[in-house]
């Protein structure tokens, strides 16, 4: 094996949306960049491959399943259709930022405080450089259970491909992963129970939201179990029993989505003298710089918000230090949106009114089922007015403070909301706006009428 070194202005490792971002705009600047991905399956990072993207491909196609069609037949269909597009998505990446920059197909390791020793088929490389950015993401958390290394238990990357297809599916977590599998399988036809460790589903929602959430998925033919304590999973005839305190359920699949746990253990951060919590994240400042001056951690490995978009925002807090006048920070955020993709969307924005009038606000309210906003026929016309949407305003200066939108097209007037709530924008310029017909937007023509006292 051969030993080379580089020295670069920039290196990034993990070619997740930050670092993709950041080297490809780098870059293109004249500065010399290299990036390290272990995987070459992971070309473009977690979302495009095993997460964002081919989830919710295949949250369309189970959505468009009709009862007829054979869920096995169907969902196989429905992951060659995932596949071909993720790996169109994958030489896309790829090809973006080959010629830009120095590309390694390499697992990257610490061997000093501004070093990194990249592990490639061809022996290994030594780079240096002035700056390095680390985000090498999160993988599914393996909680503490017997049995959880047996065929037919997945997690959220692998029963993308599961076969055969689980007639019966337990699925443990009932967060972001679990809710979004549950409904997405229980709609492609598989049995599904959700067990999740918490009293409730949701419990930082209002209360009529996580209802109105656990009732559409009862209704839709999943099982929810709270206060779930899973003790085991063991192999029971053909199929698998996970095992409860006071029973146990007999199924096909077990999908574990009971968190992600950051890829920082092996990376030689102690080496290199980075800081780590007691969870594993890289302790970041307000501009994600870490112990070492001139590393910084972005993405989930940091401790912040585990989505794409807070990555992308990760690129733009870096990127204003290599280039700008470093004034951009993580307090800047305000308004941060999330959407979690079961049918119709859940989306949430902002203060829940509990949260408000702990934070001192006098609060106004409003909480109306989609059924029965007459102003807003688009839920009819595509065939779903499940949901509730609710608003949470402040009473003396009627600004709009957060809102819960359980509806269809949630995850595009989510971001319309966040806007609002950034820029000031009152629930009367919201109530009184002029929004295309027929829209999910004119739910605000009619929900914000009904503000009224938090509580009355
Ligand atoms: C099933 C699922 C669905 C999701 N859905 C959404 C969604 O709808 N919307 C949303 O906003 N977020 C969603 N997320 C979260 C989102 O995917 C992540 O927050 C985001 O991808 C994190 O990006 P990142 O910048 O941390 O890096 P990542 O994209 O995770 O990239 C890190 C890369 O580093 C590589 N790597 C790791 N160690 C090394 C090493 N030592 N050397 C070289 N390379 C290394 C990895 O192979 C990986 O490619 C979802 C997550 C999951 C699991
Ligand atoms: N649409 C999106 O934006 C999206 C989609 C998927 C994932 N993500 C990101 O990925 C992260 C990870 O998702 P996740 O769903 O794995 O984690 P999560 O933190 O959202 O939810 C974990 C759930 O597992 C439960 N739990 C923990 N241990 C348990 C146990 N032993 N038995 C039963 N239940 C248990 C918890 O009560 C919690 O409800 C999310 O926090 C989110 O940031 C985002």
């Amino acid at each position: 094996m051969t030993k080379s070194s580089l020295d670069v202005d920039l290196l990034v490792i993990g070619w997740g949306k930050a670092g993709k971002t950041l080297a490809k705009r780098y870059a293109a600047t004249g500065k010399s960049v290299a990036l390290v991905e272990r995987d070459p399956a992971m070309y473009g990072g977690t979302c495009i491959n095993v997460a964002c993207v081919p989830t919710k491909d295949l949250v369309v196609s189970a959505e468009a399943r009709r009862p007829d069609d054979d869920p096995q037949t169907y969902f196989t269909e429905s992951v060659a259709g995932r596949d071909d597009l993720i790996g169109k998505l994958n030489a896309a990446n790829h090809a973006m930022l080959d010629g830009q920059a120095t590309l390694f197909d390499g697992e990257a390791r610490f061997t000093g405080p501004k070093e990194v020793t990249v592990r490639t088929a061809d022996g290994d490389v030594v780079v240096t450089a002035q700056t390095i950015v680390v985000g090498t993401g999160a993988i599914p958390t393996r909680p503490d259970i017997p049995g959880i290394d047996l065929p037919g238990v997945y997690d959220s990357t692998t029963i993308q491909h599961a076969d055969p297809f689980p007639h019966r599916l337990a699925v443990i977590g009932g967060g972001f992963i679990g809710l979004e599998f549950a409904s997405m399988f229980a709609q492609f036809g598989s049995e599904v129970t959700l067990l999740d460790a918490g009293p409730a589903l949701l419990p930082h929602a209002e209360p009529i939201v996580a209802e109105t959430v656990t009732d559409v998925l009862t209704r839709r033919g999943i099982t929810v179990r709270n206060n779930a304590e899973i003790r085991g999973i063991e192999q029971s005839g053909d199929g698998l029993r996970a095992q409860l305190a006071d029973d146990g359920i007999d199924v096909d699949a077990v999908l574990l989505a009971v968190g992600r746990t950051p890829v920082t253990a092996d990376i030689g951060l102690d080496v290199a003298g980075i800081d780590t919590d007691a969870k594993g994240f890289v302790r970041v400042d307000n501009r994600l710089r870490t112990s070492v001056e001139g590393v910084f951690a972005v993405g989930d490995i940091n401790g912040g918000p585990q989505f794409t978009y807070i990555s992308l925002d990760d690129n733009r807090i870096v990127w204003d230090q290599l280039v700008g006048d470093g004034t951009r920070t993580t307090t800047d955020r305000v308004a941060v949106p999330n959407t979690t993709f079961i049918t119709p969307p859940l989306s949430q924005v902002g203060l829940t009114p509990a949260q408000a009038q702990q934070a001192g606000h006098d609060v106004l309210y409003a909480a109306k089922p989609v059924a029965k906003i007459a102003t807003m026929p688009r839920p009819k016309i595509v065939g779903d007015a499940e949901g509730v949407i609710t608003f949470t305003v402040d009473a003396d200066t009627r600004k709009v403070l957060g809102a819960t939108l359980f509806c269809i097209d949630s995850q595009e007037l989510v971001n319309l909301v966040a806007l609002a709530i950034r820029a000031g924008v009152t629930a009367d310029e919201l109530l009184n706006g002029i929004w295309t017909h027929p829209s999910s937007t004119e739910a605000l023509n009619e929900v914000l009428a009904e503000l009224k006292p938090y509580g009355s």
